[in-house]
């Protein structure tokens, strides 16, 4: 057995282990036990101090005994230093202590042998120089929980700004208001038909004929009238105003002559005679059948005012403007040709690695085309082996549509530092929101965090999350420095309508896996959009429904809580309700698992399975039909 080997330099602790698996974990464990007195020690406290009863609360501080957070600026004899960017990040890990690898967290540097000391680089990701050999073997991100991911995005994301917004179909729908809109009119404007007929003036009321209720006065009517003017549904010149005794001849929505009480429908009457012109109508007959209802005064008139009055709150701050159609149409029958709402978040979805083909990319000249004829009829790229179709990029995409975020589609970046670097630059000048995929978990080509962290200046907030699928998932706000108002230049940003971006973007790293990252898309990207749109708390994220049945056993992860996609439905059987079906298996890797999916089922980690009829809380991301599984 090989002996490890230990020794202090500066204040640093420095082991280093042997290289088989089996080795290096054996004698790990043997100095583990010492290893906080040993760091502490090399911080330069004296042994007293240390055996006075402090050392549980300074192993604390130094997040090494018990994995509580480390507050590097507030322990005192932090020695690491940071590196060149000057971006201060990383103090608000958590290092459960087999998590914590080489990074001088706390009192004295605990250096294990893959990871240099005096580099001065970022203490937290791979530097991407340094190669495979040397790359981090466990993730140095500590694992948060959803809940605590969750609160880190809502903690970074900045508040919803306010613009101006043309009320138009193009681009108010998907909008949420910024203030609550007051009726400038009357609707209707004036006092107008409901139906095509006749306008009449129902005689004044009498005590013979008063209504039980006394409300109003009625009229059997019948008899013959003629017909003094016609009014249509256009605006025209003051009427005369109308007499009892005459009629006025009317159409749906015109405006009703002064005095009109009623409105007889054309159905009820009989021409009686013809001007001389033998066109015109001269007089009309009312009909009414002995027991016909009564003429009502009011009848098929909509009064000024009637549907929306002026002065009338017609819409609520935070309510947001559908697609389906309602609250334009009222925003635009009540005269607001402008409204405030929130600015929303144009939306940049970017693929990465290398092996990643566009669906669309046409056949390489060597490949030849369908028809054998240059430049018509290419035909698509056939795979090469390792490679994949970009099912990500179309599938986010859309996703970010759907929910109304105006998208900027930023393509393929390859597993090449300097490449990616560069298309981060340049989606982070064109997007609000960046959402990438791939490249966030441990394989040396992983290169987001990297070069979020040491070529962007950004912050990873978090990495990892104790969740399945997602658990690289990754996010971070970078600062861009050269902020300019935002032009309405491309399609996107005209649909965002005129504004300034934030300086901080927020960029949501995506594992590749496809089912992985549309559900992390749902789950964490989904909220921060709603707030930057100024969606109002309750309706952020998905909505949330407790109690959905499992309509079959369902077994659980032993290591990590799961979002298992199903298609929750109103249920045919038992209990009525709700009740949940799984879409299948459930491996990262298959998108297929969110065909028809309408909802991810919160399931707990756990050993047996839950039993059928166990209820779990499922979160809503599609419409519920009724009726079992999918086909
Ligand atoms: N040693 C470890 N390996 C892995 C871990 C781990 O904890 N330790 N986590 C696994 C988990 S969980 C996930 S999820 C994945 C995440 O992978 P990355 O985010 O690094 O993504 P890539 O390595 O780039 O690709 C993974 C997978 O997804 C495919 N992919 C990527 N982009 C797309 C796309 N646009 N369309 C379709 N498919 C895509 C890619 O080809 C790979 O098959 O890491 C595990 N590994
Ligand atoms: O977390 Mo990964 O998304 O399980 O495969
Ligand atoms: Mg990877």
């Amino acid at each position: 057995m090989s002996r490890p080997v230990a020794g202090v330099r500066n204040k640093s602790v420095v082991i280093t282990l042997p290289g088989s698996p089996k080795g290096a974990r054996e004698n790990l464990q043997a100095v583990l036990k010492t290893l906080p007195h040993a760091c502490l020690q090399a911080a330069g406290l004296d042994s007293r101090t240390l055996h006075a009863g402090g050392i549980k609360k300074l192993e604390a501080e130094a997040g090494i005994a018990s994995g509580g957070s480390v507050s590097g600026s507030s322990s005192g004899g932090h020695s690491h230093s940071h590196h060149s960017h000057g971006h201060s990040h990383g103090h608000d890990h958590s290092h459960k202590y087999g998590h914590s690898h080489g990074h001088g967290h706390g009192h004295g540097n605990l250096v294990r042998h893959t990871a240099p000391s005096s580099s001065g680089s970022n203490p937290l990701s791979n530097d991407p120089k340094l190669g495979p050999s040397r790359r981090n073997r466990e993730s140095p991100y500590p694992m948060l929980s959803v809940e605590e991911a969750l609160e880190k995005i809502r903690q970074h994301t900045p508040a919803p700004q306010v613009v101006v917004s043309k009320v138009d179909s193009s681009s108010l729908p998907g909008a949420v208001l910024a203030e609550d809109v007051v009726a400038r009119e009357n609707v209707p404007a004036f006092r107008a038909s409901i139906v095509d007929g006749y306008a009449v003036v129902v005689p004044k009321k009498t005590k013979d004929n008063n209504d039980e209720d006394g409300s109003s006065s009625n009229s059997s009517m019948r008899g013959v009238y003629p017909v003094v003017s016609v009014s249509h549904a256009a605006p025209g010149e003051a009427m005369e105003p109308l007499r009892e005794g005459q009629v006025a001849r009317i159409t749906t929505g015109a405006p009703l002559p002064p005095g009109a009480t009623s409105v007889v429908m054309v159905e009820d009457t009989v021409l009686r005679t013809l001007a001389d012109d033998g066109k015109e109508e001269k007089e009309i007959e009312i009909l009414a059948d002995e027991g016909a209802p009564p003429v009502r005064e009011g009848e098929n008139i909509r009064e000024v005012g009637s549907d929306i009055r002026a002065g009338e709150t017609v819409l609520r701050r935070g309510e947001r403007v559908s697609a389906v159609g309602g609250e334009i149409g009222l925003l635009a029958a009540v005269g607001a040709a402008e409204v405030r709402t929130y600015r929303r978040p144009v939306v940049g979805v970017l693929s990465t690695g290398d092996e990643i083909v566009d669906l669309h990319a046409p056949a390489t000249d060597d490949e030849g085309d369908s028809t054998g004829e240059k430049g018509q009829g290419r035909k698509q790229r056939t795979l090469r082996p390792g490679e994949v179709r970009d099912s990500n990029r179309p599938a986010l995409l859309a996703a970010a549509a759907e929910r109304g975020f105006p998208t900027v589609d930023l393509g393929i970046a390859a597993d090449k530092p300097g490449a990616l670097e560069a298309a981060l630059r340049d989606a982070l000048r064109r997007v609000d929101v960046l959402i990438t995929t791939g490249g966030v978990s441990m394989g040396e080509l992983d290169l987001l965090k990297p070069t979020v962290e040491r070529a962007l200046g950004g912050t990873v907030h978090f990495g990892r999350v104790a969740m399945k699928p997602g658990k690289p998932t990754t996010f971070a706000t970078v600062p861009v420095k050269d902020v300019v108002p935002v032009t309405s230049t491309t399609e996107a940003e005209a649909e965002a309508g005129p504004g300034t971006r934030r300086s901080d973007r927020l960029v949501f790293g995506l594992p590749g896996n496809p089912a992985s990252a549309l559900v992390t898309f749902h789950l964490f990207a989904l909220p921060a959009l709603h707030r930057l749109a100024g969606y109002p708390e309750p309706r952020v994220g998905l909505p949330r429904v407790p109690g959905v049945a499992l309509a079959h056993d369902f077994a659980l992860d032993r290591a990590r809580p799961e979002l298992h996609r199903a298609v929750v439905s109103v249920s045919v059987s038992v209990s009525g309700g709700l009740e949940a079906s799984s879409t299948g298996g459930q491996r990262s890797s298959r998108v297929g698992s969110l065909r028809g999916a309408n909802a991810l089922l919160c399931l707990p980690r756990g050993e047996g399975p839950l039993r059928k009829g166990e209820r779990v809380d499922a979160l809503l991301m599609g419409e519920i039909g009724v009726g079992g599984a999918h086909s």
